[in-house]
């Protein structure tokens, strides 16, 4: 796992698009895997930037999102979909149904997860998945208790969860749903790249948890320990906690640019 603390959401935005920059130029037709809530926002508007300035195009890309919201009618501004395409889809060439998610609408919720799994082998798996991280440790809405080896499923979410997501509600609790589907932490573990994104004093225990404590379904996102290829991007806030701090950032610093993250 790779540990890289920057000043701030800008900074950690523009090394992420570098990023997914290099991926396309490479391999303008990537899988990208998207993110909800309000870590990956500043990404997205830096990859806004790139694709009006003309160097970033993302008309071959095909994206899946991680998780949605069980019950919010279609036209709902906080469906996961709609905020995917409000955020960041809509503002970019992605092509009209480039981009898929779990159907937390669909009859029969079970195998809606089913098909979203196949949907992603069909695709030939995630290049570049992008992450938040939970203040209680979860990635995607993979709870805490979450097992370790999960896929495309209904979950529950915390009391937490959902007094952290009020704020999308006008602060009102019960107006967030119950229930959601979301992709297991095996299904996240399958991406070949993963990317996490935490700012803020308020991710500081759950980073550090992530980084340097035991894997543990206590704190999902610690899967990632076993990732072959994950990049956790933080602020100083977000980074308060971690031991090893000094030694990210001399790592950091000694690496040659043209390795990227
Ligand atoms: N399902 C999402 C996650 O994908 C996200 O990473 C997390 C953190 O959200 P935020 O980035 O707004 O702090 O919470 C939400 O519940």
């Amino acid at each position: 796992m790779e540990v890289v603390i920057q000043p701030d959401a800008a900074a950690i935005a523009r090394l992420v698009a570098d990023e997914v920059q290099s991926l396309l130029a490479a391999r303008p037709d990537a899988v990208l895997g998207l993110a909800t809530g309000s870590s990956p926002l500043a990404v997205y508007d830096e990859l806004v930037r790139r694709y009006e300035a003309g160097v970033l195009s993302l008309a071959r890309v095909r994206a899946f999102m991680l998780d949605e919201y069980v019950g919010l009618p279609d036209d709902h501004p906080e469906r996961y979909r709609n905020v995917i395409e409000r955020e960041f889809a809509g503002r970019v060439d992605l092509p009209a149904g480039a981009v898929q998610g779990p159907d937390g609408n669909a009859e029969d919720l079970p195998a809606a997860c089913a098909a979203y799994e196949a949907a992603i082998a069909a695709a030939g798996g995630v290049d570049l998945q992008l992450l938040g991280i939970g203040s209680d440790g979860h990635i995607a809405f993979n709870e805490p208790g979450s097992s370790l080896a999960s896929r495309t499923r209904i979950k529950t979410l915390t009391s937490q969860t959902r007094r952290d997501n009020a704020r999308f509600f006008d602060g009102d609790v019960e107006a967030v749903p119950r229930h959601c589907l979301t992709q297991g932490l095996a299904t996240i573990m399958s991406a070949r790249h993963l990317v996490l994104v935490a700012t803020g004093a308020g991710k500081a225990e759950a980073v550090h948890h992530l980084v340097e404590g035991p894997v543990s379904a206590m704190w999902p996102a610690t899967i990632m320990q076993h990732h072959p290829r994950a990049t956790v991007l933080v602020d100083d806030a977000a980074a308060s906690r971690l031991q090893l701090a000094g030694y990210y950032r001399e790592v950091f610093a000694g690496k040659p640019s043209w390795q990227g993250l």
